[in-house]
């Protein structure tokens, strides 16, 4: 298990990458005619923004495409100004083996007005020799002069079986036994978020094997049916054993006490969403909870408010 997975599992090629299927099938049309216009990749963190990026740079570059090619990141430790003159400097010489030059330059959201300003102005002055892919979170962030010389591509979170087969793919790859029910918690912790999915694999496989409890265990977070039980001692009146089980989960899972308001309030949500709860109750205990939530947010110590919290459902 040498190296992130991230890494070894990106996608080389179009073909590869997970989901987004509108967008590569229009990047193929570009590998297809051997040109393509200045692009935008906008969208959440971990779907494949920048892999396709690389992918497109590949195939149309083809086999010269390191040469004609620079990756910079906009929000670069050495400033700005260094980003730009880089940018100069590779678009000053012409393409090598390649019909043009790209540049990708990630994170153009973290640029401040003036400097898109600046970059808009390269991107006319360099039209004939290089190509721009512009990566970025929010497209709102970015100048209307920038968005209207691209050709925006709107990137969207990777669905839920998408996501379970791509890890059910690299744990068979890697040797590597799961159970289902492993897979399907990472799924739904990570949210669309490709990069977050298969981190979490990883690290769960690092403790032993993808089981659901090293998913619990990686991500911090307690497991659903712990929280039930805590609720239900508390509402049946065990406070001291309520207390005992908000405190191993808390102190073995290290949970965030943030974590764990959220955890109740899903648990207690559910309950009255199935009827198992009054509606009168749970108007009692949503003040408590928020109030708890509030406090917490606001730097009171965790253990001492949630068990406030749990003496309120008695
Ligand atoms: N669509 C996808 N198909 C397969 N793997 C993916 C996909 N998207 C992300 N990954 C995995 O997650 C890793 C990170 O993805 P990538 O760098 O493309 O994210 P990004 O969208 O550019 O995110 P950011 O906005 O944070 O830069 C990849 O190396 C790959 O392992």
């Amino acid at each position: 298990m040498l190296g992130p997975w991230v890494e070894k599992y990106r996608p080389q090629s179009l073909d590869d990458v997970v989901g987004q299927k509108h967008i590569v099938n229009r990047l193929k049309q570009y590998v297809e005619e051997e040109s393509m216009p200045n692009l935008m990749f906008t969208g959440p963190a971990g779907v494949g923004k920048t892999t396709s990026a690389l992918a497109l740079v590949k195939s149309i570059l083809g086999e010269y495409w390191r040469q004609n090619f620079l990756e910079l990141n906009a929000s670069d430790a050495r400033g700005i100004e260094t980003v730009r003159t880089d940018i100069k400097n590779f678009c000053r010489l012409k393409p090598v083996g390649a019909p043009f030059r790209i540049i990708f330059l990630d994170e153009v959201d973290n640029m401040t007005k003036d400097a898109q300003h600046a970059l808009r102005r390269e991107m006319e002055m360099y039209t004939k020799t290089a190509s721009f892919i512009l990566s970025c979170n929010y497209s709102s962030k970015i100048i209307d002069p920038i968005q209207s010389r691209c050709a925006i591509f709107r990137f969207t979170p990777i669905k839920a079986e998408e996501i379970a087969d791509r890890l059910k793919f690299i744990a068979e790859t890697e040797g590597c036994e799961y159970e289902d029910t492993a897979i399907t918690t990472i799924v739904n912790f990570a949210e669309g978020d490709m990069r977050k999915s298969v981190n979490m694999l990883q690290s769960a496989a690092s403790t032993g094997s993808i089981t659901e409890d090293h998913v619990f265990e990686v991500v911090s977070k307690a497991k659903p049916q712990e929280i039930k039980k805590m609720v239900n001692t508390a509402l049946m009146g065990d406070f001291m054993k309520s207390r005992d089980i908000l405190r191993e989960v808390m102190i073995l899972q290290g949970t965030s006490g943030e974590d764990m308001v959220n955890q109740i309030y899903q648990d207690v949500s559910g309950r009255v969403m199935s009827g198992q709860m009054d509606g009168d109750v749970y108007m009692n205990l949503i003040g408590a909870i928020a109030e708890t939530d509030f406090r917490i947010r606001e730097g009171a110590n965790p253990r001492i408010q949630l068990e406030a919290l749990l003496a309120k459902f008695l």
